[in-house]
């Protein structure tokens, strides 16, 4: 039957698609009017049916092409041989716009690797959807919730909307249902959009994004510059497909830089788990097609790789002209079977003079690291940041170093988002970072502290210098480990015979070294009897805390005050080994006259960063060390403590608060004998300022 009435006749349709292309598209424009109306939707539908039988073969459909300015044919998707009911779509292509080939087949392959799941009930979107067919047969095959079919070519999207219908109904108009009773309308939808520009613009979080886009730039730059419409030339709309403009991104260079805008927009609207999927020449070598994901805090899983013949319709001069002003040599193969690569310049030269040239395809699939941390971070880099944004790197080895520096970049971009400055912290160190450090110890350690008893000091060196000069003992015995950061005076001088009724002045410091071994430090402190004494733990006396207690007697019988070391049995992870410090403040307060002194220096990624914090339960000994950090080095870096901080921010965001209760913790000894006290120039510093935390 030919349709006529609403429609026209056959006859005066062809009539019109014979004009030239855009008279073909503006009667197929008609024509999805009429499918778009209920009312007029079966017969329109019907009319397809009939032009399509007109041009059944496929010789006529080539013709038709040629002739009228359209094809409609079967394409098979589901092929295996032996395979009898063949799962064929019906598609129109018209010549503005791109017509699936070797590009889209492989891309269609490497989808139908993924297993059933990754489609089924999800959000998808295509980007570059051409003539529709990949989004369709997406719905058709795995019943997604909906798939946005997208692409800058307007009249791409009216043809995908025919396609849609022409396989959403049947030859006679009547909607075709799924397993689900729903029809492809209810699941597919085209638009035209830049990229995501409509997902973005509709706030719609999408689960999977899949794209076949353009990775050839622009010969012709000005001709991407031009307003694109439905009315432009057809050459410039078809060139669309093969073409892309430059984006601003470092993957400009290798013709990537329409895949790596795709990639950044995507970030902002996938869903934390979701999926990206994309179809990579690989002219420009897989290791460059690999980064531009990788950088970006993806994990990728190539699913797919062929080779492919150089599209006739794509001139690969630009990626001459690239190798013409760079080091960089693109990939191309000799015929399909070649396996040496070689390069653009080459290439083109022996495609010219008549060789088939080929070039590798893959399907890759993407999928973010950390994804709401790396979508912070874009988030943040969007706004003005385009250089940081260009050498970004969250490709990592090792999966420790990118579970430590992406949350790390994260957590400063998120802070930086929120005020352009660096607020001021007290010099004790930052509130949150102090209350961070506490926390650690009260959830993994079971040791109640606050805030109030932790000084942060910009690395262990200093802290240990700075309690020195508070005290200004006469002698101090520092473990040889740690001396050698003092001034070297300390070292130099030897003040040993003076008598305590001599009056040295508070220059005379003398610092003897010992040996990091409990007796022999024990040994040397009840000769020298030192004012303070600093010292580490060596690993076998830090399993139990018999050395610890035994270093808190004796130094509080002869009045030392100690500073232990806790630096080398201190551990920043979720499963930290005790030591019998740690396990002893569990259970009783940090004497008075001691302090736990502990640098965090292990960290992977940034070994130069260092931080040192100081414990002490005494709130005369917190205040005066927290002026020294005032008066005597300087506060901390915040970008250290912001490190550090994440760190153990992460460590403890994931915790229930108070699901173990901690022990009653015993009574600290009583003091026996008068401890030093802090050195006179300390205290008329300390007694002229008020000191805040
Ligand atoms: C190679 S075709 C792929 C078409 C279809 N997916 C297929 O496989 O047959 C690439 C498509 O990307 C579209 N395109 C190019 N730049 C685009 C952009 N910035 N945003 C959206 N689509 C774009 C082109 O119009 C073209 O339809
Ligand atoms: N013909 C194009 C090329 O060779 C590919 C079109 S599909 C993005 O790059």
């Amino acid at each position: 039957m030919e349709g006529k009435g609403l429609c026209g006749s056959m006859d005066e349709f062809l009539k019109q698609c014979e004009q030239s292309g855009d008279s073909a598209y503006s009667a197929f424009r008609s024509l999805l009017e009429r499918l778009e109306d209920p009312t007029t939707r079966t017969q329109a539908r019907i009319f397809l049916s009939d032009l399509q039988k007109r041009f059944a073969t496929k010789e006529s459909s080539e013709k038709c092409l040629h002739t009228f300015h359209f094809r409609i044919q079967d394409i098979f998707i589901e092929q295996y041989e032996g395979y009898q009911r063949r799962k064929k779509l019906t598609m129109m292509v018209i010549p503005s716009i791109f017509i699936p080939e070797d590009w889209s087949f492989t891309f269609y392959e490497g989808l139908n690797r993924h297993s059933d799941s990754t489609f089924k009930d999800k959000t998808v979107a295509e980007l570059g959807c051409g003539n529709g067919w990949i989004s369709i047969a997406i719905a058709d095959k795995w019943l997604p919730l909906k798939v946005y079919g997208l692409d800058i070519n307007p009249r791409a999207v009216k043809i995908s909307w025919i396609n849609l219908y022409l396989n959403a109904l049947d030859e006679n108009g009547q909607p075709i249902y799924d397993g689900e009773q729903k029809t492809l309308l209810d699941r597919v939808e085209f638009h035209e959009s830049d990229l995501l520009a409509y997902c973005r613009d509709h706030d719609i979080k999408l689960e999977r994004i899949v794209g076949c886009i353009p990775q050839i730039l622009n010969p012709n730059p000005d001709a991407m510059s031009k307003m694109i419409t439905e009315n432009a030339s057809e050459e410039f709309l078809h060139s669309l497909s093969n073409y892309c403009a430059l984006q601003g991104f470092v993957e400009d260079q290798f013709g990537l830089g329409l895949i790596a805008r795709a990639v950044e927009e995507g970030i902002a609207v996938i869903q934390p788990m979701g999926i990206m999927i994309f179809n990579m020449g690989g002219r420009p070598g897989q290791a460059v097609c690999k980064r531009l994901f990788e950088r970006r805090g993806f994990c990728i899983n190539k699913l797919w790789q062929t080779k492919v013949i150089q599209a006739a319709d794509t001139d690969i001069s630009a990626l001459v002209e690239i190798e013409k002003n760079s080091p960089h040599r693109f990939e191309f193969f000799m015929g399909l079977a070649g396996d040496q690569p070689i390069c653009a310049r080459t290439a083109w030269a022996y495609g010219k003079a008549g060789g088939r040239i080929s070039h590798a395809l893959s399907v890759y699939s993407c999928q973010l690291r950390q994804p709401n941390q790396v979508k912070t971070i874009f988030e943040f880099l969007k706004n003005g940041f385009q250089e940081i944004s260009s050498s970004l790197d969250l490709s990592f080895e090792d999966d420790s170093v990118a579970d430590e520096k992406i949350p790390f970049l994260a957590y400063l971009a998120s802070i930086l988002k929120e005020s352009s400055f660096f607020q001021y912290e007290p010099p004790s160190g930052s509130r949150q970072f102090r209350h961070l450090i506490a926390g650690f110890m009260k959830t993994y350690h079971h040791i109640p502290l606050n805030a109030d008893n932790v000084i942060v000091f910009p690395s262990r060196a200093v802290a240990i210098e700075n309690a020195l000069r508070l005290f200004s003992p006469r002698l101090a015995i520092v473990d040889e480990h740690l001396t050698r950061h003092l001034p070297r005076k300390w070292l130099t001088s030897l003040v040993i015979e003076n008598t305590a009724t001599d009056n040295p002045s508070e220059d005379e410091l003398t610092v003897i070294e010992a040996p990091r071994q409990s007796d022999l430090m024990i040994e040397l402190i009840k000769r020298l009897k030192p004012q303070l004494v600093v010292t580490g733990m060596a690993h076998f006396e830090a399993v139990t805390s018999s050395a610890f207690q035994h270093l808190l007697d004796v130094t509080r019988e002869i009045g030392s005050r100690l500073f232990l070391d806790i630096s080398d049995h201190f551990e920043l992870s979720s499963l930290p080994g005790s030591n019998g410090v740690l396990k002893y403040l569990a259970g009783t307060p940090l004497p008075s006259h001691a302090a736990i002194v502990c640098g965090l220096v292990k960290n992977q990624v940034y070994s130069d960063l260092e931080v040192a914090f100081v414990i002490s339960e005494e709130e005369a000994i917190f205040k005066a060390l927290s002026k020294t950090v005032e008066l005597l080095e300087g506060n901390t870096a915040l970008i250290s403590q912001y490190y550090y901080g994440c760190l153990f921010h992460e460590l403890l965001a994931f915790h229930l608060s108070g699901r173990h209760p901690l022990a009653e913790r015993e009574c600290e000894k009583e003091k026996s004998v008068e401890m030093i006290g802090f050195a006179t120039s300390a205290i008329s510093v300390l007694d002229e300022f008020r000191v805040v935390n």
